[in-house]
């Protein structure tokens, strides 16, 4: 099994869980969408304000990171604006090889223009509609709705995730500050989406360790989590190569429960030193249920191709590894059964099959 080329990665089919809308936008558009509403930028061209994204973002704090954030909400107050924003993301990951995806934001950001909850779902959708057309069914994307942690609207975006499950929203999310906003301030929120049988994913084990890994789980019942890196915490490796698993990852393990990580996105926040330091080459090797996410594009100047070659020149992945960090995202999806299925079966198997046979 010989490493595969950054062209092989572009081309293989790639699937992605967790990637913020508002943490994806094209430099140019930021540039445009503020010249009209009049928002003042830090930098003036594209060029200048993408490289202020990725060194800003690149902190090493979480707090300080989200702060750039401002910027790209600032710009997507209107239909419009935020109609295009959702359509160029599903341009750019299309070309980037993505073949399914679940894209999230937090509506509750996007209703200081005046815009209604609803409205601005409706807009992310039109947006998508447009772009999953013209692609001719090459990718399908769907909605994750955030609630905003440190905020205290989870339960009405449950609901309106629960409104929109049948017209491309697939799930629900919490993100935001982790220190000081465990999981569990939104229960009445988790709880009624499991009523409701609805998705969700929580980010936890970020900035903040097992606690809140183990609250998402264990308290508010998490189908998958967001990052979940500091799961390294509960695991010991030993002088002589044993590996030792505490009881929260043995049971993150073994309940298969998904890890949407984020290689680069968690080097900047510093909860990651590098690519080859990176826990996801220990959590893989002991079968974790390991995916490869983009997180935010914009602010670390990345892809899935950038992410999953990062991986493959660090820990030497093959295409084989590759596929197998692309079925575990589509068997994890929110997406029914038998359409994930299908994707798998008639899109990410014949991808890769297809590359490994011209090797
Ligand atoms: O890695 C992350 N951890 C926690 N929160 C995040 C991360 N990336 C983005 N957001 C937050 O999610 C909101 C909705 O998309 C963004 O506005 C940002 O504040
Ligand atoms: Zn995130």
């Amino acid at each position: 099994m010989s490493t595969p080329t950054r062209d092989q990665v572009h081309a293989a089919p790639k699937v992605l869980l967790h990637d913020h809308l508002d943490g994806g936008l094209r430099p140019q558009t930021i540039v445009e969408l503020a010249a009209e509403i009049g928002h003042e930028l830090p930098a003036s061209d594209a060029e200048s304000l993408g490289r202020w994204f990725t060194e800003s973002a690149d902190s090493g704090s979480l707090v300080r990171y989200l702060e750039t954030f401002d910027h790209t909400v600032a710009v997507m107050q209107n239909g419009p604006a935020i109609a295009r924003v959702a359509r160029e993301c599903v341009e750019d990951l299309a070309a980037d090889g993505v073949v399914y995806a679940e894209v999230r934001y937090a509506p509750e950001q996007h209703v200081e223009g005046g815009m209604t909850l609803d409205e601005v779902v409706a807009a992310v959708q039109e947006g998508f509609d447009a772009a999953m057309a013209a692609s001719g069914g090459r990718i399908v994307v769907r909605q994750l709705l955030t609630a905003m942690r440190h905020q205290a609207r989870s339960m009405e975006i449950a609901e309106l995730a629960v409104a929109w499950r049948d017209r491309g929203v697939a799930g629900f999310d919490i993100a935001g500050a982790e220190a000081g906003f465990p999981p569990t301030r939104h229960l009445d929120a988790f709880e009624y989406l499991q009523r409701e049988n609805a998705h969700f994913t929580i980010h936890a084990g970020e900035a903040f360790g097992l606690p809140s890994i183990w609250e998402a789980i264990q308290w508010c019942s998490a189908d998958r989590l967001g990052h979940g890196v500091r799961i390294i915490d509960d695991i010991t490796v030993h002088d002589d190569g044993t590996v030792e698993l505490g009881r929260l990852a043995a049971y993150v393990r073994d309940q298969r429960i998904p890890l949407e990580m984020c290689p680069s996105s968690n080097i900047q926040t510093g909860a990651a030193e590098s690519f080859a330091e990176h826990p996801i080459g220990l959590l893989t090797k002991l079968r974790f249920r390991v995916t490869v996410n983009t997180d935010n594009r914009l602010m670390s100047g990345t892809s899935m191709t950038r992410e999953m070659f990062g991986l493959v020149e660090a820990f030497d992945y093959s295409l084989e590894d590759l596929r197998w960090f692309t079925i575990n995202a589509m068997k994890s999806a929110f997406l029914p059964f038998d359409e994930r299925l299908a994707i798998i079966d008639e899109v990410v198997k014949p991808g890769y099959e297809a590359l490994i046979s011209q090797r």
